[in-house]
């Protein structure tokens, strides 16, 4: 059994994770966080999220007031509160998964550090099937890597923030591990359009053919799905840096 705390639980991602830690007897929610002010600190997480129901765990405005109850923080947010979730958890000593997207260089490697010393994971795509994508991506480009040239295509919904999203850096420098190209030398777009819950497209384009490898998501279960998974697999585990590859086996 994992006990969490949940952060910004009126948040699409995070009102997800709520409801579909809900559902598991593995994960258990002591919790909330939210940023101060908000109508929903001191109410249940559940009615928070919109669950429609109360579950038993306040939201607070202080993870200090919670943290010795969870044995692990999960945060899709925004990248002000994450850097404060890093900072408590490395002080209580608790596990760290960070699906937030959109960190400076200095920050990502700030969370990456966190390994040394607590269970963390910062995972910019939690989908099980998006990994897999990224594993044949690497099989791609070992292979391709010196005779395509490489784009990156991300769409997303109107309201995101950072551009181009976590995934598309991801999978641009899992082809940076397998091949001689540099992040440089991979063209990114990204559209911003609606309400698209997310797809990644990546072009290998080559002379006379090419190859596309994507991925879409039709809603945003399957990366709740994949953090409940990953906080199962990082509450059996010690401190250390874990990645989706870890939590699949792949
Ligand atoms: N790793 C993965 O697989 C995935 C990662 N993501 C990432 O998760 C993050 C959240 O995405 P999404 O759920 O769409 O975002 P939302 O805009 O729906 O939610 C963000 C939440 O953060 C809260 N919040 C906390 N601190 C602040 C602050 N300082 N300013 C404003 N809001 C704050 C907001 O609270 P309030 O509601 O009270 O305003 C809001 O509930 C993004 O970085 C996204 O890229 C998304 C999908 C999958
Ligand atoms: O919709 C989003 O925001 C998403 N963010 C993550 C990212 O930046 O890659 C994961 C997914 O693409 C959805």
């Amino acid at each position: 059994m994992v006990n969490i705390v949940i952060t910004a639980p009126r948040g699409h991602m995070d009102g997800l994770i709520v409801k579909a830690a809900c559902e598991r007897d593995d994960i258990r929610i002591v919790g909330g966080l939210g940023p101060a002010g908000r109508d929903y600190i001191g109410k249940d997480i559940g009615l928070a999220a919109g669950l429609g129901r109360e579950i038993g765990a306040l939201v607070y405005d202080d993870l200090t007031e919670i943290i010795d109850r969870c044995d692990l923080v999960v945060d899709f947010s925004r990248v002000e509160l994450s850097m404060e979730v890093l900072s408590v958890c490395k002080k209580y000593k608790k596990g760290f998964l960070c699906g937030t997207t959109g960190f400076s260089a200095e920050q990502e490697k700030a969370l990456l550090a966190a390994g040394k010393e607590i269970p963390m994971m910062k995972a910019a795509n939690t989908s099980y099937v998006v990994n897999v994508m990224r594993k044949l991506l690497g099989i791609a480009a070992e292979a391709l890597g010196d005779k395509a040239k490489i784009e990156i295509i991300d769409l997303h919904s109107q309201n995101k923030l950072d551009a181009p999203s976590g995934t598309a850096l991801e999978l641009g420098e899992e082809i940076t591990a397998r091949s001689d190209k540099k992040m440089e030398d991979i063209a990114f777009h990204s559209v911003r359009a609606g309400d698209t819950p997310s797809s990644h497209k990546v072009i290998f384009g080559c002379m006379g053919e090419m190859m596309e490898i994507s991925h879409h998501a039709y809603n945003w279960e399957c990366y709740a799905r994949g953090a409940c998974d990953a906080m199962v697999y990082m509450a059996e585990h010690g401190p250390g840096l874990y990645t989706m590859e870890d939590v699949i086996g792949l």
